[in-house]
This record gives C-alpha cells, sequence and structure tokens, in this order.
C-alpha cells in the first residue's frame, strides 16, 4: 500500500484525538493528503462499540471493537491507504489489548481477536504522568464507563506493560509524552516524524522495480461508485469536509465498493446514506465509467449511475462529511469540484460510455473512437462508447 498507516493509542486524556486532529490538519496544510479517523469508527457497528459501552462489557465489546476494525479497515482505511493518504487512526489494537483486559478479557483472546487486522506503519503510544491525566479527565469530564471506573495510573501501568506483546505482534511503536509538551509541540514533532516515515517509504518504493506482471499477478483496483441524481437541468453535489480529502471540493453522492457488493447496491447505498434518497434499482441507468489514475498512481474504476425518480427527500445525511448539498447546473459545475467527478460528469454529458482519466498517455493510441451512437439519456448527448478526459 502507497499511503501511511499511523495509529494512535493511549489512557484516556493522554492527548490522542487533539494529536490525531492536529497532526491531519497540518499534514494537509503541508499538501500531503491525510485522513482522520477514529475506532470505534463511524459505521454503525462502531457506533454500537462507542455508544454502548455502558451495556456490553467482556467479551461481548472485545468481538464488537474487533468486527468494527475489520469492517473499518475494509471500507475506509484500505482504500484511503490505497489513495496515497496518511491515515491517522485515533485508536486502534493497543486500545483494546488493554481496555479489553481491564474489562477482565484474557489477552491470548484479545491477540487472537486481533490478529489477522492490519499492523500500522507506526503505533504511537501517547502517555502523560497518571495525575496530569486524572486532572485534564477533571476538566474535560469521561468520555466512557473506562474513565468513570479506573483510575489513570493503572491504564498507564497497562500499557506501559505492553511494549513486548506489541512487538512480538508485530507493532513498530513510538512514545510521545503529552505531559510537558503544549499540544502544538507535540503536533509538530510528531508531524515531522510521520513525514520523515513517510519519505522514507516512498523513496524506498521508488528504488524497488515494479515487480513484473505474471499471469498470476492481476492487476488491484478500487472499484467506486457515483450516484447522478439529475432533476430540471441540474445535478446535486455534496461539498466535502472533515475527511481529510479533497475537503471543501464537491463531489457525486459517492463512495467505495463495500466487500461482496455490486455495484447497484452500492449506488442505492451511498445515495441513502449520503443524501437520504431511495432509489429502486429498476430506476438507475447507467451513466459512464472512467477509469481513472489517481494523482499518487493508484487505478481506480468509477461506475457512475442516473436517476431522476427516487423516494424521500435530499437531506444532507453526513454532515460530519458534508457541509452542504447543492443542485448545481450540470453544465457549469463548480470550479472546485473533485477532478475525477467533473471527467465522470462530462463523459456522461458528452454521451461517452466510458473514458479514462488521469492516465499520462493516450493507452491505445488510434484506437478512441466516438463514432458509436447509441441510445441518450436525458439530458445528454447521444452516446458515443470512449473518451479520453485530461
Ligand atoms: N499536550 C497537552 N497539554 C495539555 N492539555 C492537553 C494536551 N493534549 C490534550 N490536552 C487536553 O487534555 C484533554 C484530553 O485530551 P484528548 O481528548 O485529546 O485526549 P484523548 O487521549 O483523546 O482522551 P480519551 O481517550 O478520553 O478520548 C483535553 O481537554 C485536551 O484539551
Ligand atoms: C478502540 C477501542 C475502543 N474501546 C471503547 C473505549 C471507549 O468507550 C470508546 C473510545 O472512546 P474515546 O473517546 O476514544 O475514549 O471505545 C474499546 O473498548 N476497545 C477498543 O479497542
Amino acid at each position: 500500500m502507497p499511503g501511511l498507516f499511523v495509529t494512535l493509542d493511549g489512557p484516556g486524556g493522554a492527548g490522542k484525538s487533539t494529536l490525531a486532529e492536529l497532526v491531519t490538519a497540518r499534514l494537509t496544510d503541508a499538501g500531503v493528503p491525510a485522513l482522520a479517523t477514529r475506532e470505534p469508527s463511524r459505521s454503525l457497528i462502531g457506533r454500537l462499540a462507542r455508544e454502548h459501552t455502558a451495556t456490553f462489557s467482556g467479551p461481548t465489546l472485545a468481538c464488537l471493537v474487533a468486527a468494527d476494525r475489520h469492517h473499518h479497515l475494509a471500507a475506509e482505511i484500505r482504500p484511503a491507504l490505497a489513495e496515497g493518504l496518511i491515515v491517522v487512526c485515533d485508536r486502534y489494537v493497543p486500545s483494546s489489548y488493554v481496555l479489553q483486559t481491564r474489562d477482565g478479557v484474557p489477552l491470548d483472546y484479545i491477540r487472537q481477536l486481533n490478529a489477522p487486522v492490519d499492523r500500522p506503519d507506526l503505533a504511537v503510544l501517547v502517555t502523560a504522568a497518571a495525575p496530569i491525566l486524572e486532572q485534564r479527565l477533571t476538566v474535560r469530564g469521561a468520555h466512557s464507563r473506562f474513565e468513570h471506573e479506573g483510575s489513570s495510573a493503572a491504564e498507564t501501568t497497562l500499557y506501559e506493560d505492553l511494549g513486548d506483546v506489541l512487538a512480538t505482534d508485530g507493532f513498530v511503536f513510538h512514545q510521545v509524552d503529552t505531559g510537558y509538551q503544549s499540544p502544538q509541540d507535540a503536533a509538530t514533532a510528531l508531524t515531522s516524524h510521520i513525514l520523515e516515515l513517510s519519505s522514507r517509504a516512498s523513496h524506498s518504493r521508488r528504488e524497488r522495480p515494479p515487480p513484473p506482471m505474471t499471469t498470476t499477478q492481476r492487476q488491484q483496483v478500487t472499484v467506486d461508485v457515483h450516484v447522478i441524481l439529475e432533476r430540471d437541468g441540474h445535478i446535486l453535489l455534496c461539498l466535502r469536509q472533515g475527511t481529510g480529502y479533497r475537503d471543501g471540493w464537491h463531489c457525486l453522492p459517492s463512495g467505495h465498493l463495500d466487500p461482496g457488493e455490486t455495484v447497484i447496491d452500492c449506488a442505492i447505498r451511498e445515495a441513502y446514506e449520503e443524501v437520504g434518497v431511495v432509489i429502486a434499482p429498476g430506476d438507475l441507468r447507467p451513466a459512464t465509467v472512467v477509469h481513472h489514475l489517481s494523482p499518487e498512481g493508484r487505478p481506480r474504476v468509477g461506475f457512475f449511475f442516473v436517476t431522476d425518480i427516487w423516494g424521500g427527500e435530499v437531506v444532507n445525511a453526513e454532515p460530519t462529511k458534508c457541509a452542504k448539498v447543492e443542485w448545481v447546473p450540470i453544465g457549469i459545475l463548480p470550479s472546485n469540484t473533485v477532478p475525477y467527478t467533473l471527467a465522470g460528469v462530462e463523459l456522461y454529458r458528452s454521451g461517452a460510455w466510458i473514458g479514462v482519466h488521469g492516465w499520462p498517455e493516450p493507452v491505445a493510441p488510434g484506437k478512441v473512437r466516438t463514432d458509436m451512437g447509441a441510445e441518450s439519456s436525458p439530458g445528454a448527448a447521444p452516446r458515443t462508447n470512449v473518451a479520453r478526459i485530461r
């Protein structure tokens, strides 16, 4: 994976969330695409785990957070890494080793549950002396029963004792003591460390020649699905925010294909999750397909669907990821529209069934055909079959 996966763990009040937010902002300001995320994640399973620690405990909570972790990796972390992003995750496996142990689950059981999950490139252990943590928690307030029930000293000791286990389990870790440095200073030091690691990783990737493709090696691509809701010459765009990827840019309701999902199911799910509309499978029409190469060199295939029939009201259903949803004229998209999105909409408008975007050279010079008129769609020109978008 070309990105870098960084996790932050440590006792309650150590400053994990503060650091995650500051480091991601600094990376983004430095022009390095980064994604801030956390565990339990924002998914349905994650919300169950986060919001119900009073109800779920012991092995139940251990399994719930492990299930959330598997889904989080598949749905959010691996796709972002594949795009070349630095993923900064607030809590990961070391939190399970400590919190589930405190909940009476045997450490070996927790290690087995987490044995199959990805190892981060860097596991940051954020610490501070126990009296400092207690003081911070008193001022900020406790987030969960773990912080009501336990003492910071006991939790800190469990993290301190974790070194050998983490090393055995394949974690490369780095300690940050926030006890005597401001959040800004801690973030500056950690951001430099991450940037250095990232540059080392990309150097070693560059120095390693790409392995030759053999018949057993196939190109891996990320599949995205985009939904064009079209009405009266306008389409619906979402203004991204707080995602760490292209924030401040407009995109279509869209997302990655989940494991086991068809592109049709994915379009229906994303439209519902992001803008609250219910689309019947038969009302989705294929708009175009974009074979995209991301600036980091990762290939993606985007299936664009279009519809003008849906149930429910359009709403901004994910306000933490989207500042607003907006109807815009299909022919005059905002200048801050994500280029990949723009390519899909332009292909659809031009009537091309399929196009390539972001690739440096024509894939098959002389083979580009634009002469195969086919059925047309509302708002779109007669269909052509292939186009190239720069
Ligand atoms: N370096 C620091 N110096 C002083 N105060 C800090 C520092 N880092 C964070 N804080 C403060 O300590 C409190 C806890 O920080 P934060 O919520 O980031 O911790 P956390 O490790 O994510 O906690 P939890 O595990 O409970 O979610 C906050 O009020 C935050 O402003
Ligand atoms: C990752 C992880 C989390 N939990 C629990 C502990 C807390 O109740 C929440 C995290 O909230 P915070 O604001 O980050 O403190 O989730 C857990 O039990 N095990 C885990 O691995």
